[in-house]
């Protein structure tokens, strides 16, 4: 061949992106006797957004941290709890309850705005159950609060407090999920080491530092371009998040068609900051939550958790505040030093009569702007069909897709991205063994919209259907 030509390397699977669903497909790939495969990694280390990270002296989680529902013995176990025990990891329960309140003035209100919003939305979760079980409209978790008595005031900063509480920050959890402890990873080695020590007999097919730019298509293979180079497949896996698939900056040659654009444009991407602080004294609670109200705006470093408690890193005196949404953002886009400020303003501001020291030394993940990320996690919008998430996962001729997102169940969870990256490999693995092409998945050309088309009538208000219009 003419220099000029690049020459790619072939393979049967390529993997894109090795984050947990990545290395679990790859894992699962290799269990189930399929051999031929690589991974693509555009960063230089594995783990995706399982991320731990060195902050003054110890390993903290810049993503996940929490097991979300370790599951019971006699049921579903986490599959990423198996994998935190098997890696012998030093893990506390936290439940949402486990907090001490403030400003001191203020605690009344805030402990009565949490029960009401912590009852209503045990309430919305069961509804949300029946509304999927039977296929009835769906709508908004506000909405559903809303019927069992929960409408926050704006203005009232023990209400806002809670609402942030048990739905930016907690409440997230689905509801299979929602009545167990969560297990809080916290040692040494990182979350990590547990996804790696599992996955330890595919790691030497990862190539980091490959970020790749175009996915040309067709129902015989792919020709996958990064950074570094070219790989020929017969199938692709794409695990990229969300943000990553929705900014477009991995091309698609054809172009995705439109029920697959409209799939991943129909999601959401939420952006949850966790900012570490090192300070020269440890002068807080020592409580796994410290939740702050504060006066003015809503989400206003509203959770902070001590990292110092008994059994976790004694000593290390580092605090970790979170924020989400348009605070986070905020937070990503100004100065670290404005932020520290502000954080210490706070601070003092609970801690009055306590001697507040100003932080050493601060570090945050930049979650939506990092460009292989492009925000924490996925969420699924109100109103949002089955079918549509379905596109979201279905496959395009050789490409196919996993990852978080793609989970129906357990979307925006660790065990999201476990479980779909082990139901691709195991999809795949019969279609490459037999050689078998045309293996596709479940999906919909036409989306459907719930209400049936003889409602639209007079009595319902419509009156355009050729029965003219009111006075005329
Ligand atoms: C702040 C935060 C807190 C979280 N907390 C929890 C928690 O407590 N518990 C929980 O269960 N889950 C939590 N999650 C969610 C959990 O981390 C994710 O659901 C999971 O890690 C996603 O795995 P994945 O394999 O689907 O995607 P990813 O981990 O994003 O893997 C995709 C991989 O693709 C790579 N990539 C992207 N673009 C390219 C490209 N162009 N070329 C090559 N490679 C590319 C990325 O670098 C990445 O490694 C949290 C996430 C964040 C960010």
């Amino acid at each position: 061949a003419p220099l000029a030509e690049p020459v790619c390397e072939n393979t049967d699977v390529v993997i894109l992106g090795a984050g947990v669903a990545g290395l679990t497909a790859a894992q699962t790939l290799q269990d189930n006797g399929v051999n031929n495969f690589l991974v693509l990694e555009a960063r230089g280390e594995t783990g995706g957004r399982l991320y731990s990270h060195e902050f003054a002296g110890h390993t903290v989680e810049l993503g996940a941290n929490w097991v979300h529902g370790p599951g019971k013995a006699d049921g579903n176990i986490n599959p990423m709890w198996t994998m935190v025990q098997k890696a012998n990891l030093n893990t506390v329960e936290t439940n949402n309850e486990e907090h001490v309140l403030y400003p001191a003035d203020n605690v009344k209100n805030i402990a009565a705005a949490l029960e009401a919003a912590g009852n209503a939305t045990d309430k919305v979760f069961v509804d949300a159950i029946n509304l999927l079980q039977n296929n009835l409209e769906d709508r908004t978790y506000r909405a559903g609060q809303r019927l069992y008595g929960w409408d926050p005031r704006k203005t009232d900063p023990a209400e806002q407090l809670a609402d942030w509480w048990y739905w930016d920050w907690g409440a997230a959890s689905p509801p299979e999920m929602h009545s167990e402890e969560d297990r809080f990873v916290c040692d040494e080695p990182g979350f990590v080491s547990a996804l790696r020590n599992t996955v330890s007999s595919v790691l030497d097919r990862v190539r980091v530092n490959n970020k790749v730019t175009s996915i040309k298509h067709d129902l015989s293979g792919v020709t996958v371009t990064s950074n570094n180079g070219c790989v020929n497949a017969k199938y692709a896996i794409v695990t990229f998040s969300l943000g990553v698939l929705q900014k477009g900056d991995v091309k698609f040659d054809p172009p995705l068609p439109d029920w697959k654009a409209q799939g991943i444009a129909g999601f959401e991407m939420a952006t949850y900051t966790k900012i570490f602080l090192k300070f020269p004294t440890s002068f807080w609670d020592k409580e796994k939550f410290i939740l702050w109200a504060d006066p003015h705006v809503r989400g206003n470093y509203p959770v902070f958790q001590p990292l110092d408690l008994d059994g976790l890193y004694e000593g290390s005196n580092i605090l970790v505040a979170t924020v989400t949404g348009e605070r986070a953002y905020r937070v990503e886009s100004q100065d670290p030093e404005v932020t520290k400020q502000e954080i210490y303003d706070i601070l003092r501001k609970m801690y009055f009569d306590r001697d507040v020291t100003y932080p050493e030394d601060i570090y945050f993940a930049n979650w939506s702007k990092w460009d292989w990320a492009y925000g924490s996690y996925s969420y699924w919008p109100a109103s949002t069909s089955l079918q549509e998430h379905q596109n979201l996962r279905a496959n395009v001729d050789s490409v196919f897709f996993a990852g978080e997102a793609t989970s129906q169940e357990f979307f925006g969870y660790l065990h999201g991205a476990y479980y779909e990256g082990k139901h691709v490999a195991e999809f795949l693995a019969p279609c490459i063994k037999v050689n078998q092409a045309g293996c596709t998945e479940k999906k919909y050309d036409v989306l459907t919209g719930v209400t049936p088309y003889d409602l639209y009538n007079p009595d319902n208000g419509w009156y355009i259907k050729g029965n003219g219009v009111p006075g005329n």
